[in-house]
């Protein structure tokens, strides 16, 4: 599902709590576009603030045609990836859709992976409780039969 999570005028707590449910998120900016980059970074606090490092994301610099109006260098935007810890794409959406396919596999990918590793944690924690269960039993038993050779 897609759910357009900010825009320049949408109070910070209705973005924190966007960011709380989110199963993972696309940042993207135009190339031509400072305010656009200084609304993804605020953003990327956000996220980091609320949900920490390792959440699925990706970072988009869109209108990359536009090269001779480009207003965001390259390494901001590594350097925002960076921060992110997550892939930097630069595509056009006016070129076709490639690039938007790219970047939407990469983040239902991660998404996926995050959902994969979250149930088998669920898997482990099941797994754990009947085993400790047997560990305390046979501890007892250990237990008794010392108390008995002594
Ligand atoms: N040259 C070029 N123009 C683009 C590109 N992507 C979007 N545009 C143009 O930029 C303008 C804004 O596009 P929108 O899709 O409305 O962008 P938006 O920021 O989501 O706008 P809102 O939904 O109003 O917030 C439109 O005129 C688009 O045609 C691109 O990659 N290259």
């Amino acid at each position: 599902m897609q759910y357009k999570i900010s825009n320049l005028n949408a109070p910070p707590e209705t973005v924190e709590k966007n960011f709380k449910w989110g199963d993972g998120f696309v940042f993207m900016y135009s190339i031509t576009d400072k305010e656009s980059f200084q609304e993804a970074c605020k953003l990327k606090d956000i996220l980091l603030k609320v949900r920490g490092q390792g959440v699925p994301a990706v970072l988009v610099a869109n209108k990359c045609d536009l090269i001779t109006a480009r207003n965001v260098t390259e390494d901001n935007g590594l350097s925002l990836a960076e921060q992110l810890d997550c892939p930097k794409y630069e595509i056009s959406v006016a070129d076709g859709m490639s690039g938007v396919s790219e970047v939407m596999d990469e983040i239902i990918i991660q998404t996926k992976r995050e959902f994969v590793k979250s149930l088998s944690m669920l898997n482990v924690e099941q797994t754990e409780k009947p085993r400790s269960k047997l560990f305390k039993v046979l501890k007892k038993r250990i237990g008794r039969s010392h108390s008995d050779t002594v």
